[in-house]
């Protein structure tokens, strides 16, 4: 007799799938949808076009997204034309148990800011790899105006960091938003809101990948045994 082959732990796709699905609970019918960017999102827009005919479009943080959606028939909206969503539904590359993220490792970091803060509610999903204690890991990405990258990059050394211009087939990354990314090893960021309103201010800063005032409301994390909510008030 043979005894049945041991179930095999889900692949990461298959986890980000399950959240994307997950996500689906969220999506307020008859709305407009804020919706992210990454391949954690794509899986949420593949099942967001299975019921397309419920909501009334979407706002897109990324150029990626909205030919996506766009390609599945979802209608995309200028994010001027809308005053308010009801929800924004996004990946992360580091979530903590407060809610607070890092993001803009698809380098849309600025867009993703600007929708997560017109939005009521900002439901984060992401694999259980991403949960962690302390924000910092990740290299941080910062969205910079390119004269200023050596001088924002010595700042972060005054902090400890370590910062490198990102770069895509050889030379520097350009956003959708026309500016350069730099991404920050080597910091603990132990006060997530008091580091982003710092490093916001410095001049040639777009935008800090650390999401503080605009943190997660819920968080949907797939595990191998299925998807955990985290609620954070
Ligand atoms: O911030 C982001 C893009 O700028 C993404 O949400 C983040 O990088 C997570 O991506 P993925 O779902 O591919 O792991």
């Amino acid at each position: 007799m043979t005894s049945p082959a041991p179930a095999s732990a889900p692949t990461q796709d298959e986890l980000k799938a399950q959240v994307g699905r997950a996500a689906l609970d969220y999506v307020v019918k008859g709305e407009i949808i804020g919706v992210g960017t990454g391949s954690t999102v794509n899986k949420f827009i593949e099942a967001l076009a299975g019921i397309k005919d419920q909501i009334r479009g979407a706002v897109s943080s990324s150029e990626a997204s909205t030919e996506r959606l766009k390609a599945l028939g979802i209608e995309v909206f200028d994010s001027n034309a809308v005053e308010e969503l009801a929800v924004y539904i996004d990946g992360a590359d580091e979530i903590d148990g407060r809610g607070y993220m890092i993001k803009g490792g698809g380098a849309a970091l600025t867009r993703e800011k600007i929708v997560a803060a017109q939005s009521r509610r900002f439901v984060c999903i992401a694999d259980a790899s991403k949960l962690v204690n302390t924000l910092g890991a990740f290299p941080l990405p910062v969205e910079v105006v390119p004269m200023a990258a050596r001088r924002v990059m010595r700042q972060f050394a005054r902090l400890g960091g370590l910062a490198q211009v990102r770069e895509k087939d050889g030379a520097p990354l350009v956003t959708d938003n026309g500016q350069h990314i730099i991404d920050v090893t080597g910091l603990r960021i132990t006060d997530p809101l008091g580091f982003e309103a710092e490093v916001n201010q410095w001049p040639g800063v777009v935008e800090v990948g650390v999401f503080a005032h605009q943190r997660a409301s819920v968080c949907l994390l797939a595990t191998s045994s299925g998807v955990r909510t985290m609620r954070f008030g």
